[in-house]
């Protein structure tokens, strides 16, 4: 199932014990900014949160759609699942954009 997560992704970063504050500190020292929920790094360009998420029970063939989807030449998609939901939710939506940053290694772009 794919499921649109901006709405998702917004409460997130509401209720992160990282404030939006803390956040664009952060990014001062870092040398980024941000611009309409992209992440921008001098070195990395753009880390950009998702815009949909694939989910599935194991063995239920995600593997198959993700890498449908990854042969569009407008869609970028993960090479690595990131199991962000499911076990690394508790390192944060900060966490999980700069790992969409290092995704765009394994992405066929269109
Ligand atoms: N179209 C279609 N029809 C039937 N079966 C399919 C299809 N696409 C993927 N598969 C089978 O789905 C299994 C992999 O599912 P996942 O990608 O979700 O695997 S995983 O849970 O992330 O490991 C994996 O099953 P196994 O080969 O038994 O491991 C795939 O063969």
């Amino acid at each position: 199932m794919i499921m649109a997560q901006s709405a998702l992704l917004e409460r997130e970063a509401q209720e992160s014990s990282t404030t939006h504050k803390e956040l664009a500190g952060r990014r001062a020292v870092n040398g980024s900014s941000e611009r309409g929920g992209a992440l921008s790094t001098p070195n990395y360009g753009e880390k950009k949160l998702p815009q949909a998420v694939i989910i599935g029970v194991k063995k239920g063939g995600t593997r198959e759609l993700l890498e449908a989807i990854g042969v569009h030449p407008g869609m970028r998609a993960v090479g690595v699942e990131p199991r962000f939901f499911d076990r690394n939710y508790e390192k944060g939506l900060e966490w999980y954009r700069v790992c969409g940053g290092r995704m765009l290694q394994f992405v066929k772009s269109g």
